[in-house]
């Protein structure tokens, strides 16, 4: 994406502001060299295999951070705020990610249970482990897992916008991430982390402290789930190992 708000999309939120102030890293994530390449159709097919293998390896340790997410939700206890539905579906919609790799990896002859997590995977799923503690806020946790669904949606929509050269057996791919209703659903995802946001700016007055830190931290996390998304389309392309070490 540019940094503009798109018709349909939210704007005026903290997301926005942020997409807007950290706009080179996160075109770095929605248009990296990886996406470019399936797009204009000059992919390398070993790239392609490789970020399969490890994007299931993701998945399925995505699974559980998102389990973690519903959670925090139910014990928010808000239930007309539609967001454990939300959520659900989110998990729906994994399920059938898992199975499409499955299928996605025969297809391809990608063996993957003999597929081992790559540095730049294991990192990434460890970060997920660190937002699943106890102690990780509600707020921090919806705006790490708004922006790991919006990358995708941003990426592989591009790949299918006018102009594409996208090869035929990788349009599936692109379709699963960059159609519509993947669209819709990453803008409820954005829709509750902004509402979260801003309740968590607006805190009452003793409690200020508190919720700046929860802002500035969800802040943190989206930049660093950039950085993990830009790592991953690395490793993908075979040029891993030339990101800024973490902190
Ligand atoms: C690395 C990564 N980021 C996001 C997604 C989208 N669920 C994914 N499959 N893989």
């Amino acid at each position: 994406m540019d940094g503009k708000s798109k018709p349909g999309l939210p704007h005026g939120g903290m997301t926005d502001t942020w997409v807007k102030k950290h706009r080179l890293i996160y075109i770095g994530a929605t248009r990296h060299p990886f996406i470019l390449s399936i797009r204009d159709g000059t992919v390398d097919l070993p790239a392609f295999k490789r970020w399969l293998g490890q994007d299931y390896i993701f998945v399925r340790a995505f699974v559980p951070f998102v389990a973690s997410v519903l959670i925090r939700a139910y014990k928010k206890g808000d239930e007309s705020s539609g967001d454990m539905e939300v959520i659900l579906s989110g998990l729906g919609s994994l399920n059938d990610e898992i199975a499409w790799f499955k299928q996605e990896a025969s297809k391809w002859g990608v063996d993957l249970s003999q597929v081992a997590p790559e540095k730049p995977t294991q990192h990434y799923c460890r970060f997920l482990e660190e937002l699943m503690r106890p102690e990780v806020d509600y707020t921090v946790a919806m705006a790490a897992f708004w922006a790991i669904e919006a990358v995708y949606q941003e990426s592989f929509a591009h790949c299918l916008e006018e102009g594409s050269k996208a090869p035929p057996e990788l349009k599936e791919a692109c379709q699963r991430w960059g159609n519509d209703g993947f669209g819709h659903y990453c803008s409820s995802l954005r829709n509750i982390a902004d509402r979260l946001l801003e309740k968590a700016a607006s805190g009452s007055v003793p409690l200020v402290k508190v919720s700046e830190d929860v802002v500035s931290k969800a802040e943190v996390t989206f930049l660093r789930v950039l950085e993990y998304e830009v790592d991953f389309w690395n490793m993908s392309c075979g040029t891993a190992g030339h990101s800024a070490p973490k902190p």
